[in-house]
C-alpha cells in the first residue's frame, strides 16, 4: 500500500509542534526506514501511519484514499514493537492465530495459514512452546509472523531489534528483509541505527528535530547528502566537518570563486583524503602533520592536524611517524561544502 503524508503536523499539547509539515510518498511494495536521533519525531510519525494517533493537521493517504480519520482497525496495519508483546500463556501457534480467531476466521483455515506464517518466519519447529521458552529472535519471528496473519496493508516495526544483542540483529535484519520480499508487503521501519536502516532498506527517511532531512536511497544519503546534517549523521567514522576559515588558500581556483564566497562548513570523508596523487581525482592538496597513525583490521587510519584542526584519514598507505609533515590529496569525491544554512552547495552531483 503506497503511504502518503500531505502537510502533516503533530502537536501532543496544542503548544509545542513535534513534527512540521511532513510531506512525502512512501511506494508500495518497498521497505523504508525512519532514522534519526532520540526524539527526533520517528516513532510519532510511525504512529501516525498506524491510525493510533491522528495529526493536528495535514492529510494522510493510503493509496488514492484519505484515511486521516481512519482508526488502526481500519487501516488494517500489522505493527511489531520494541518488546513483541506476545501473550506468555499462548503457544506460538496460537499466537500467530490469534488475530485471524479475532477475527472469526474458522478454526482449519487459521491454522493453515498460522502454519504457513511459521514457515515464512522458520519458527515452524518450534509452534508448541510458549513464548518464554524463544530466544529474543524466535520471538521476534513470532511477532512477525502475528503482525502478517491478517494480511496487513502495511507492516509496521517500531526499534524491533534493539533488544536483541548484535550478532542476532544483523541476522534478523536479514530476515526481515527477506520476508518483506517474499510477501511484498509495503513495510516502514523505525530505527536510531544508521547501520541497521542503510542495510535494509530501499528508501531511507532521515528524520531531525520534526523535519525531514532527506528521503532517499542509502547510497544517495552518503554520496549526495542534503545538508550537513545528513552528511554527519550517515556514515561511519563520521564525516571531518571543518570551518571555510580553517582553510588559506587550498580551495582557491578548485571551487568557483562565487561558491567559495556563500560556503561556511566544509565536510570532507575520512576516505576522500589519500596520501598519494590519484591524478583527476584529486582536487587539491593540503598540507598535514601526522598527530597519530593506527592499523587495524584492513584499516589504517591517521588523525592529523590541519591549520590546528583534527582530520581522519582512513587510507593511509605509507608508514608514517606521529608529528611527520604530510602532504594530503582532496579527492573531489567525499568533498562537500555547506552555506550558511547547511544547504549542500559543492560536491556530488548537483543535481542530486
Ligand atoms: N505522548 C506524548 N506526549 C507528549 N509528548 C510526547 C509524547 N510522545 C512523545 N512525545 C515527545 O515528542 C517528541 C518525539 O518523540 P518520539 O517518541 O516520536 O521520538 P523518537 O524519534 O521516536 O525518539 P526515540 O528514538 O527516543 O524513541 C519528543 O520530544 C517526545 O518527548
Amino acid at each position: 500500500m503506497e503511504v502518503t503524508f500531505k502537510d502533516v503536523t503533530l502537536s501532543y499539547d496544542g503548544k509545542r509542534e513535534i513534527l512540521h509539515h511532513l510531506n512525502f510518498t512512501i511506494p508500495e511494495g518497498t521497505l523504508v526506514s525512519i532514522l534519526g536521533p532520540s526524539g527526533c519525531g520517528k516513532s510519532t510519525t510511525l504512529m501516525m501511519i498506524s491510525g493510533l494517533l491522528a495529526p493536528t493537521s495535514g492529510k494522510i493517504f493510503f493509496g488514492d484514499q484519505d484515511v486521516t480519520k481512519k482508526d488502526a482497525l481500519a487501516r488494517k496495519v500489522g505493527m511489531v514493537f520494541q518488546n513483541y508483546a506476545l501473550y506468555p500463556h499462548l503457544s506460538v501457534l496460537e499466537n500467530i492465530e490469534f488475530p485471524l480467531k479475532m477475527a472469526k476466521v474458522p478454526k482449519k483455515d487459521r491454522k493453515k495459514k498460522a502454519i504457513e506464517l511459521a514457515k515464512l518466519v522458520h519458527i515452524d519447529d518450534q509452534l508448541d512452546k510458549k513464548p518464554g521458552a524463544l530466544s529474543g529472535g524466535q520471538q521476534q519471528r513470532v511477532a512477525i509472523a502475528r503482525a502478517l496473519a491478517k494480511e496487513p496493508s502495511l507492516l509496521l516495526l517500531d526499534e524491533p531489534l534493539s533488544n536483541l544483542d548484535a550478532r542476532l540483529r544483523i541476522e534478523m535484519r536479514q530476515e526481515i528483509r527477506r520476508i518483506q520480499q517474499e510477501t511484498g508487503v509495503t513495510t516502514i521501519f523505525v530505527t536510531h541505527d544508521q547501520d541497521e536502516a542503510l542495510h535494509i532498506s530501499d528508501h531511507i527517511m532521515v528524520l531531525n528535530q520534526g523535519q525531514i532531512q532527506q528521503f532517499s536511497s542509502a547510497e544517495t544519503l552518503y554520496d549526495n547528502p542534503s545538508n550537513l546534517f545528513v552528511s554527519q549523521f550517515i556514515g561511519e567514522p563520521v564525516i571531518n566537518t571543518l570551518d571555510i576559515t580553517d582553510f588559506d588558500r587550498e580551495l582557491e581556483g578548485h571551487v568557483d570563486a562565487e561558491i567559495l564566497q556563500r560556503a561556511k562548513k566544509v565536510g570532507i570523508r575520512p576516505e576522500a583524503l589519500q596520501d598519494h596523487d590519484t591524478g583527476s581525482e584529486t582536487l587539491t592538496t593540503i598540507a598535514t602533520k601526522v598527530k597519530h597513525s593506527e592499523k587495524y583490521g584492513r584499516e589504517k587510519n591517521a588523525l592529523l592536524d590541519f591549520h590546528g584542526k583534527p582530520l581522519l584519514t582512513t587510507e593511509m598507505r605509507a608508514e608514517v611517524a606521529d608529528e611527520q609533515e604530510l602532504p594530503l590529496y582532496l579527492q573531489r569525491h567525499g568533498f562537500y561544502l555547506f552555506d550558511e544554512n547547511g544547504v549542500r552547495i559543492f560536491g556530488g552531483d548537483q543535481d542530486a
